[in-house]
């Protein structure tokens, strides 16, 4: 059987084996998967079936969640791929998810430049750098790389999470940005969480097609920068919350409390601006930052300027490590479960709730 997408993701890491159920959700798309471990075969067929239970309803998974690797290989669906040449081949998407190194995706693009067709589209998982830092080094001329190559950086994890950013490099071509939008604005999220046991049933029956459309929400960033915007974002607020527990003024746990008890439901239904937008009155945002400023100004300036660098650090990160791990344990495969079944319900509910 033929498919318009035959995807090729390099590195089925944390993200690479996401991403691979997130793209087996679309029955017109193949995918091949390549990483170097010696364990890659067993890896996938022990860890994909957990990442797949919210694409397949559970009848589909024949023999159990182990079945589904199995009729997945036999209907080439799925491909394991021993060398990067041969997973390249043919490919009409090549996604990497390698680790977070400058050096090592540089290194991975100028060899797939050899292997990859020239209509190939490319895109990469990266955290923070850029598509331009990414193929700086390619050679020129030939299959060129710097017109394919963009950044679609997903939240973890992304069967789940549907922000994707879409970050072009200066070199971009336009439909390229196009194509990946429209790529991801048609790829159907998660099954829905039977509502009840009882219910389960008639939720689990429902056909892979029924599967929301318009889950994902790729967004595209008009400039490069490092961290995009979801990880700026992220780590302004870890950097914040390192410096207070650091500072003695909060315990990593409390901390995460504030967060879930206020800014996290919040933050699920109405973005900053909109939120500061309607705590502003009937001025709106205007207004709130004209009437905050005496507040405001004064607490930026006085915001943690804390370095995550080992010189004078040894202090907060010991106590923000120990907190964590005090207040967590050992993060079991049972809370990740739990908590990835909650980010699907929280999705599900934005997305019957509120639209844009
Ligand atoms: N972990 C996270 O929360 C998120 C990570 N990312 C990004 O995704 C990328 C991967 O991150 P993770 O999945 O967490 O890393 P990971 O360490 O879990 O997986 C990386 C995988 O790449 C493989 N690999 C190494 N060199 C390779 C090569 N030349 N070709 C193919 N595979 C190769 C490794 O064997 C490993 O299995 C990074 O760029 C990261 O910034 C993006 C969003 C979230
Ligand atoms: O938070 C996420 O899932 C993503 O934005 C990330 O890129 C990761 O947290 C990354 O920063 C760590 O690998």
């Amino acid at each position: 059987m033929s498919y318009q997408h035959r995807i090729t993701l390099l590195g089925t890491g944390t993200i690479g084996l996401s991403m691979a159920a997130l793209h087996l959700r679309r029955p017109d798309t193949s995918v091949t998967l390549y990483d170097p471990r010696p364990d890659l075969e067993s890896q996938v067929h022990e860890l994909l079936p957990g990442f797949l239970s919210s694409s397949y309803p559970k009848q589909e998974q024949k023999d159990g969640d182990k079945g589904i690797i199995q009729t997945l290989l036999s209907t080439s669906r799925l491909r394991l791929s021993a060398s990067l040449e041969d997973a390249c081949r043919g490919a009409t998407i090549i996604q990497e998810q390698t680790p977070e190194t400058i050096s090592s995706k540089q290194a991975l693009w100028t060899q797939v430049k050899g292997f990859a067709d020239p209509t190939a589209h490319l895109w990469s998982s990266s955290s923070g750098i850029a598509a331009s830092a990414q193929c700086a080094t390619c050679p020129v001329g030939g299959n060129d790389v710097r017109s394919r190559l963009l950044v679609a950086h997903p939240f973890n994890p992304p069967h789940l999470m549907p922000l994707v950013e879409i970050v072009p490099g200066p070199e971009t071509k336009a439909d390229r940005v196009e194509f990946v939008t429209r790529y991801f604005d048609t790829t159907p999220g998660p099954l829905p969480l039977p509502a009840s046991s009882s219910s389960s049933s008639s939720s689990e029956s429902q056909s892979q097609s029924q599967q929301t459309e318009g889950y994902y929400r790729p967004i595209i960033l008009h400039k490069e920068i490092s961290g995009f915007v979801g990880n700026r974002l992220a780590f302004a607020l870890l950097r914040e919350a390192c410096h207070l527990v650091g500072e003695g003024v909060v315990s990593a746990r409390d901390l995460d409390a504030i967060v879930t008890a206020s800014l996290g439901p919040r933050w699920a239904g109405s973005g900053v601006f909109e939120s500061y937008h309607a705590g502003g009155g009937e001025g709106g945002i205007g207004a709130f930052l004209q009437k905050l400023m005496p507040t405001l100004q004064p607490v930026w300036r006085d915001l943690g300027q804390t370095e995550i660098s080992t010189e004078g650090g040894e202090k907060w990160r010991e106590m923000v490590v120990h907190q964590t791990e005090e207040a967590y344990g050992l993060y079991t495969a049972e809370r990740r479960k739990s908590k990835e079944e909650m980010l699907r319900e929280v999705v599900a509910m934005q997305q019957r709730r509120w639209s844009d």
